[in-house]
């Protein structure tokens, strides 16, 4: 039995289609992972998915329930971590915990051993207000709450966004925790290196799935010949690259652009010539591997 079971699901609000026709399922123990810009409908996701709104149209499941007939149950067995921070900025460490157990009919007492890992480090600091915590910190927290329950299944939305890379980093190595606990996880994130850590990954685009793949698939199926490009003046290049012939996409990359060419039509020598007569100075091209960013906008572009 699939733990995510997702079948056709559109979601409107008004004139804006957040989800459309999505369809995909989550295996037990499966860390899966969420990739899409900002508005793409991935909160409208886990809305539906923890029952807290319905979809318009399509059916979906967690660990064999239906999210409309039995939400009840479904809110008993899951865990959600919001994108913005769950917690009471004014109640202490200890006494989010305390709530959030509460809540659930249980006790920290009773669940300790599963939020051990994470707790123990911020347990010292557990008399601080929850609003006084660094990033990470809460971050922690936040996930020790979502799991005190003892949940099935975890849903995160974008849990480290904000977060200092180190943190990011312990974060991602809980989730590994969990996952060999048997914990089912469908996760969301912007940093394409976080998705790398998934079992499997969804990019979604404007209530769409681009595709779903692992991430070594993904990586696999990019055919394009890419190379890194760099110069002294880097806001023109971008514009510059695009109207060459034999370039097909170009992308800011962080300090460089990535560039896919045609090669029939086009050498790093011959692109260097033609940045040359466009004024460029201290030219830099590279032919490089495509990493998964490079492929989630090849796929971007494709769809759009
Ligand atoms: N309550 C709402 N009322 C109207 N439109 C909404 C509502 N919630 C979301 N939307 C719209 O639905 C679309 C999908 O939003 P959603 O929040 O699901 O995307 P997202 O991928 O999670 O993006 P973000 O990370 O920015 O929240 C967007 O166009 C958004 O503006």
């Amino acid at each position: 039995m699939a733990a995510i079971e997702v079948n056709n699901i559109s979601k409107k609000y008004g004139e804006v289609e957040a989800l459309r026709g999505v369809s995909f399922s989550v295996n037990e123990g499966e860390i899966f992972g969420l990739i899409g810009p900002d508005g793409s409908g991935k909160t409208t996701l886990f809305r539906i998915l923890t029952t807290l709104i319905r979809a318009n149209s399509g059916t979906a499941t967690v660990d064999g329930l239906d999210v409309v007939k039995n939400y009840k149950e479904i809110r008993n067995r899951v865990g959600y971590m919001p994108g913005r921070f769950s917690l009471y900025q004014d109640l202490s460490v200890e006494e989010n915990l305390t709530f959030f157990a509460t809540v659930f009919n249980t006790t920290i007492k009773e669940n300790y051993h599963l939020i051990k890992d994470i707790y123990q480090q911020i347990e010292p600091f557990k008399d601080r207000r929850a609003g006084k915590l660094s990033g990470g910190m809460k971050q922690k927290l936040a996930l020790s709450c979502a799991m005190i329950h003892k949940p099935t299944v975890l849903f995160l939305d974008e849990p480290t966004t904000g977060v200092d890379p180190v943190s990011r980093k312990e974060f991602w190595q809980m989730l590994q925790a969990l996952k060999e606990q048997g914990i089912t996880i469908l996760v969301s994130t912007p940093y394409m290196n976080e998705a790398m850590l998934c079992d499997r990954i969804a990019m979604i685009q404007e209530g769409i799935f681009l595709g779903i793949e692992t991430p070594q698939e993904i990586i696999g199926n990019f055919k394009e010949t890419i190379w890194s490009v760099k110069s002294h003046k880097m806001s023109g290049l971008l514009n510059d690259l695009r109207t060459c012939h034999g370039v097909k996409s170009c992308f800011a990359f962080g300090d460089v652009h990535h560039v896919t060419v045609d090669e029939s039509l086009l050498t790093p020598a011959e692109l260097e010539r033609l940045m040359q007569e466009k004024g460029h100075l201290n030219i830099e091209i590279r032919a490089i591997e495509a990493s998964i960013e490079d492929c989630y906008m090849q796929l971007a572009s494709k769809k759009s």
